[in-house]
């Protein structure tokens, strides 16, 4: 498959994977080999900030090839999130982090004006910013101007399983951003990933399909194989869809 670039990294995987939700960290570290993912998202609030090494999950992400995506999970406003952010950059050693403010705990729905100006501080901090985003193309376009590593528009809210519920602004997120479109939240199934990856998006976050499914293991090959099949028809160009049929052989040879 072809590589995907963000910032000053190289993935082989275009399937990211959410930590959150397993029923043991074991089975956690089975489901990240089993998806081949190459970076794995790792909430700040679910973690002691002062002894991240002493945590036992560190022991199943703290892998060579496995980039740590620290999230900011659970802030408010673009003041929490900065101070997350240096909090993760301190814990963890990375500069890269994933911003989500979520003031809506209902919907968990990102708040784009605080996430806007949290990810202009953060960049002129020195952070790798990949921002938690709705899917407006406009938003998204600002977001990669304010210097932005990627974006995440979601497909649906976070935890929901609903699949692609914005098929047509995600399009149009595609189509305006020239840095990487990361779809995250809201898909469900390998095939949900299969019909954003066919669309052109460089790749998927996926955490409670996964985690919450009868078999995360299994679960997680499933979408490896539905993103690289989607990436794979994307880059072999699907046929354009018709409002009319259109005959593979003449209509006309058996008339009598
Ligand atoms: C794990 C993470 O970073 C989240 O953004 C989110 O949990 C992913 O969404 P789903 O749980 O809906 O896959």
């Amino acid at each position: 498959m072809s590589k995907l670039y963000i910032a000053d990294k190289i993935f082989e995987s275009r399937l990211f994977l959410g930590t959150s939700k397993f029923n043991s960290y074991e089975l956690m570290g089975e489901a990240i080999a089993a998806s081949k993912t190459q970076m794995v998202t790792v909430s700040m609030k679910r973690l002691d900030p002062d002894k991240p090494h002493k945590d036992s999950m560190m022991k199943y992400v703290r892998k060579p090839g496995l980039q740590l995506l620290p999230n900011t999970s659970g802030v408010r406003n673009a003041k929490e999130a900065v101070f997350a952010a240096e909090l993760a950059r301190s814990a963890f050693e990375t500069n890269w982090i994933k911003l989500e403010i979520h003031p809506d705990p209902t919907y968990l729905l990102p708040d784009p004006i605080e996430t806007y100006n949290a990810t202009v501080e953060l960049v002129q901090k020195g952070f790798v910013v990949l921002p938690y985003t709705i899917a407006d193309p406009l938003l998204c376009k600002r977001l990669e101007e304010a210097g932005a590593a990627c974006v995440m528009p979601m497909a649906a809210p976070i935890g929901t399983s609903k699949g692609v519920s914005n098929k047509d602004l995600l399009r149009m997120v595609v189509e305006t951003c020239n840095i990487p479109v990361i779809v995250d939240a809201g898909l469900g199934a390998p095939s949900h990933a299969a019909e954003v990856m066919e669309m052109g998006v460089d790749a998927v976050l996926v955490n409670t399909a996964i985690a919450r499914s009868g078999n995360p293991v299994e679960m997680a090959k499933a979408f490896s194989m539905a993103v690289e099949s989607g990436r794979m028809a994307y880059l072999a160009e699907l046929t354009e869809q018709r409002d009319i049929a259109d005959s593979g052989s003449p209509l006309t040879s058996y008339r009598l």
